[in-house]
């Protein structure tokens, strides 16, 4: 499209950003507000597993593809960088943070995980926090969505290849559109202390985009599109 910046202009991420927290290593939660917002803003998040890489790049390539001005959602890019510097699901502690937030059905002691999508079972060991919310990680996000109540949540994740949202909500359907994923009610299997447990307690739309196992070479050429596209997504009156 004609108002995105070219290629050769798409190297730096030159964005305002306000820090939100500190994860447990140190490193900056950063997040991008929309410059375009108003009270119909989403918020579009990845990296809350560090080796889930696909979305975080895209993510990061639709901002420096679509103008400033034309980006109407918030965006964290990162929720769980030390993850993303250590190449880890969890986070510094061991925590899987997609069962560390404070929803009602959060769960104490162990949490699973498939290895690759050869694995034949899910048994890879992590914890789910000593707390509901017992990771900053996970606090700041909760903080950070009280403060700019989003309208809705997009929570890009790799390798479901689906588009889980038990609402089947309008934008579930043009994500599903954009991607040519499938919208499903689930994911197949519980996921208690989940972000989206944490967001349906709040009534907040949570929507989880999986992309299917893919490299970040393929995945911004495939989804950058609909990437762009998201973030200047505009609800159809
Ligand atoms: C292959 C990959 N590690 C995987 O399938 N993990 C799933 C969850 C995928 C995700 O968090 O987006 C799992 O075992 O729970
Ligand atoms: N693959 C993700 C699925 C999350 C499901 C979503 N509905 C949520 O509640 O966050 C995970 O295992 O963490
Ligand atoms: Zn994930």
């Amino acid at each position: 499209m004609s108002s995105h910046h070219p290629r050769p202009l798409r190297g730096k991420l030159d964005v305002v950003w306000q820090q939100y927290g500190q994860s447990v290593l140190g490193a900056p939660l950063l997040w991008f507000p929309a410059p375009a917002a108003d009270a119909d803003s989403g918020l579009i998040i990845a990296g809350t597993h560090g080796d889930e890489n696909a979305a975080v790049a895209t993510l990061s390539g639709a901002m420096r593809t679509l103008p400033e001005p034309l980006r109407r959602h918030h965006v964290v890019l990162a929720m769980n960088p030390d993850g993303c510097q250590l190449g880890l699901r969890a986070n510094a502690n061991g925590v899987d943070l997609n069962r560390n937030f404070p929803a009602a059905n959060w769960q104490n002691g162990d949490t699973v995980y498939r290895w690759n999508s050869a694995a034949d079972e899910r048994d890879v060991v992590l914890s789910t926090g000593s707390s509901p919310a017992s990771e900053p990680e996970t606090r700041a996000l909760c903080q950070l969505i009280h403060q700019i109540k989003p309208r809705w949540v997009v929570s890009w994740h790799e390798p479901l290849a689906c588009i889980d949202d038990p609402h089947h909500s309008h934008l579930a359907q043009w994500l599903a559109e954009q991607t040519q994923l499938p919208v499903v009610s689930s994911v197949g299997y519980a996921t208690p202390g989940s972000f989206g447990s944490w967001c349906d307690d709040l009534g907040l739309l949570c929507i989880t985009a999986e992309m299917p196992p893919i490299s970040v070479d393929e995945a911004t050429e495939v989804y950058l599109d609909a990437m762009i596209n998201l973030l200047r997504w505009q609800p159809q009156v």
